[in-house]
């Protein structure tokens, strides 16, 4: 076993407790030991690295100030929570994690008893710890509060509402340290006014002084705390007049430099004295420790099973053969040819497979950050302004902006087209991430047309069409590459609004897919004499064929990548029943239960829902059989 495969240190931690245990000399070692298990694990089991890599030494230096789990620690996201999980007892178990049974893919409460919220959408942390807090001081125990929240997810709306309501207990005796993990990154580059601000911060020429300064300050603060503020306030002034955070009513305490895990351990006893509403900014570098991630973060947040010693080769994006592939070809194709389009992300360029469309076109690309709600009501206003606008949304972070959809688009009667990435079940990033619900979410909302295409060559057609629809529309597809070739398919092609297809006639059964089943089923249906329709849209579908079929099918089977329960199958079997007369035809809905999906592949997903071919097969046996 090589040197830096020993962790004589680690051996020893089995919890939070054990970290306490050390010598403050002894967790620079202990540090060391993390980022190897981290680096060594995640690149057998693929996951999150980066950003857990640039949070080691402050992990470690939290769990060895605060009497965790007894105070609340709180991180944001969740993604950068590797060394969290492996300090509470989780070290072994970070090899399952992102894996079917494994360990949750973020932060799941319960999981241990650190972790009493889960978390994978961003910017919560500041807005639960608050009520933590609050519940802390309603209950009268002495139990601290520190929420940990990235640059990126500080630019999400939610964090400024929470750090407003937070000014309302400036001086009430709540004791809530917010720290500001501030590595100039999201996924990709951060932006943003905010960003800018916290930038010029750290490329102040000033800056290692003022580091040198704010730790000196620091350092005396419980005992001249009146005089170390003062002199903290110069020290500041001279880099950061007032700061945003000063103004919700937090004192602001900073830049400190995150990986000086002695400091940290140093500033966070002083700020754990002074109590009340601090907000500490720390300084991290993402990926710190490995040299290939530090050089290239955004290649190393979310990295497939690696060598480390050849590094991720090549940056991990959407395959050429993927859905996400398909969009960001068709936006640099209709770009060239309609100068009104614009593309719109909040914070996803490269999942969103806009990266070569920002290259070509930067002035037509525009990344909001870490702001759903805002991507869609920017985008009404650049449609009202005269500009076409296209947002690449993931369809479980969608979520945040369904007011928007209704009140800012459909409402609107604006040509607006959300690309909806990830919809349906995505797999290891688990519950907080499969697009479950769009369909039965959207489908409410009127004056919106959704499509869901089966293939490739059909998304390419979708998107031309929801374009040249000039209405508010939507295109969902998965986090799957797909079927289906784009040779011959031009930006004229299109398909006809509100018609499905039939891939293969049959007789007895008609399987009805909205999105990829059909292409999954299309062999075994024509094997077994069953139709199988692509039904192409969600709203509006096709009546008048549904309608065709149930005259010659006595039984229905519906099948989408999303909740069953709201979905679009429903409402079919509730036109069937009102079409069938004295007829007997039976509908079943197949799709995703009415529980949360747990980490796993989207094949395992698929085949343990029985959406597969296998479990096709079984349920039409037994449906048969009724
Ligand atoms: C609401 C929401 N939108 C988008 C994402 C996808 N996402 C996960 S981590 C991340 C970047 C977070 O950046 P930051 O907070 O700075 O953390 P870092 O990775 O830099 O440590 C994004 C955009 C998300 N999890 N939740
Ligand atoms: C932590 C987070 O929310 C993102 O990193 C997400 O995991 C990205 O998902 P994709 O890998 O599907 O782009
Ligand atoms: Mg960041």
């Amino acid at each position: 076993m090589e040197e830096k495969d020993l962790m004589p240190l680690l051996d020893k931690i089995h919890n939070a407790a054990d970290v306490r245990k050390l010598s403050r000399s002894q967790l620079p070692e202990l540090c060391r030991e993390v980022r190897q298990t981290l680096i060594d694990t995640v690149s057998k089991t693929a996951g999150h690295l980066a950003s857990g890599l640039g949070v080691v030494e402050l992990t470690v230096a939290l769990h060895y100030v605060f009497d965790t789990p007894d105070d609340f620690l709180i991180w944001d996201v969740g993604h950068q929570a590797y060394p969290h999980k492996i300090l509470t007892g989780h070290r072994k178990e970070l090899a399952t994690i992102r894996q079917k049974g494994g360990l949750h893919a973020f932060i799941w409460r319960g999981e241990t008893p650190y972790d009493v919220l889960s978390t994978g959408h961003a910017s919560t942390s500041i807005g639960s710890a608050l009520g933590i807090a609050v519940a802390q001081h309603q209950l009268g125990t002495k139990r601290q509060v520190v929420a940990v929240i990235g640059d990126g997810a500080l630019s999400g709306g939610m964090a400024f509402e929470a750090l407003n309501h937070a000014g309302a207990f400036m001086d009430k005796g709540v004791n809530l340290l917010v720290i500001l993990n501030d590595n100039e990154m999201s996924i990709s580059e951060n932006v943003g006014g905010l960003a800018k601000g916290l930038s010029r911060v750290l490329s102040n020429p000033h800056y290692a002084k003022l580091v040198e300064g704010g730790k000196k300050v620091l350092e005396k603060l419980p005992a001249v705390r009146r005089f170390a503020l003062r002199a903290q306030e110069h020290v500041k002034g001279m880099i950061m007049p007032g700061t945003l955070f000063e103004e919700f009513g937090f004192n602001y305490i900073g830049p400190v430099d995150g990986h000086d895990v002695k400091g940290l351990v140093q500033i966070l006893q002083n700020v754990k004295e002074i109590g009340g509403l601090q907000f500490l900014h720390v300084v991290t570098c993402k990926g710190k420790g490995y040299p290939p991630a530090e050089k290239d973060p955004i290649c190393y947040h979310g990295v497939p099973r690696f060598d480390p010693a050849e590094g991720v080769h090549p940056t991990p994006f959407p395959s050429d053969r993927s859905f996400s592939a398909v969009f960001g070809r068709w936006m640099c194709d209709k770009a060239a040819q309609n100068d009104k389009l614009v593309g719109i992300t909040p914070a996803m360029r490269i999942g969103s497979a806009l990266d070569e469309f920002a290259k070509r076109y930067p002035d037509r690309f525009f990344d909001v950050a870490i702001a759903e709600e805002h991507s869609l009501v920017f985008a009404s206003g650049l449609a009202a302004g005269g500009m076409r606008p296209v947002v690449a949304i993931y369809s479980t972070f969608l979520q945040r902006a369904y007011d928007s959809v209704f009140h800012d688009l459909a409402l609107q009667d604006l040509p607006i087209m959300l690309a909806i990435d990830r919809a349906g079940v995505v797999g290891p990033d688990g519950p907080t991430h499969h697009g479950a619900f769009d369909i039965a979410a959207l489908k409410a909302i009127p004056n919106l047309t959704i499509m869901a295409p089966s293939s490739r060559d059909e998304l390419y057609k979708m998107l031309n069409t929801g374009f040249k629809l000039g209405h508010p529309c939507a295109v969902r597809y998965p986090r799957t590459e797909g079927v289906g070739e784009l040779d011959g398919i031009t930006l004229d092609d299109t398909v006809e609004i509100g018609k499905g297809r039939v891939l293969s006639e049959g007789a007895k059964i008609a399987v009805l897919c909205f999105g990829v089943f059909s292409q999954d089923y299309l062999e075994y249906a024509k094997e077994q004499g069953y139709t199988l329709v692509d039904m192409r849209f969600i709203k509006p579908w096709d009546e008048a064929l549904v309608e065709d079929l149930i005259k010659t099918h006595d039984r229905i089977i519906t099948v989408e990548d999303g909740v069953v329960k709201g979905g679009i199958g429903e409402e079919i079997a509730s036109f069937v029943q009102r079409k069938i007369g004295d007829r007997k035809v039976k509908v079943l809905n197949l799709g995703l239960p009415d529980r949360y999906i747990m980490e796993g592949t989207r094949k395992e997903i698929i085949h343990d829902l029985r959406l597969d071919v296998s479990g096709l097969d079984e349920t039409v046996a037994a449906f048969l059989k009724e």
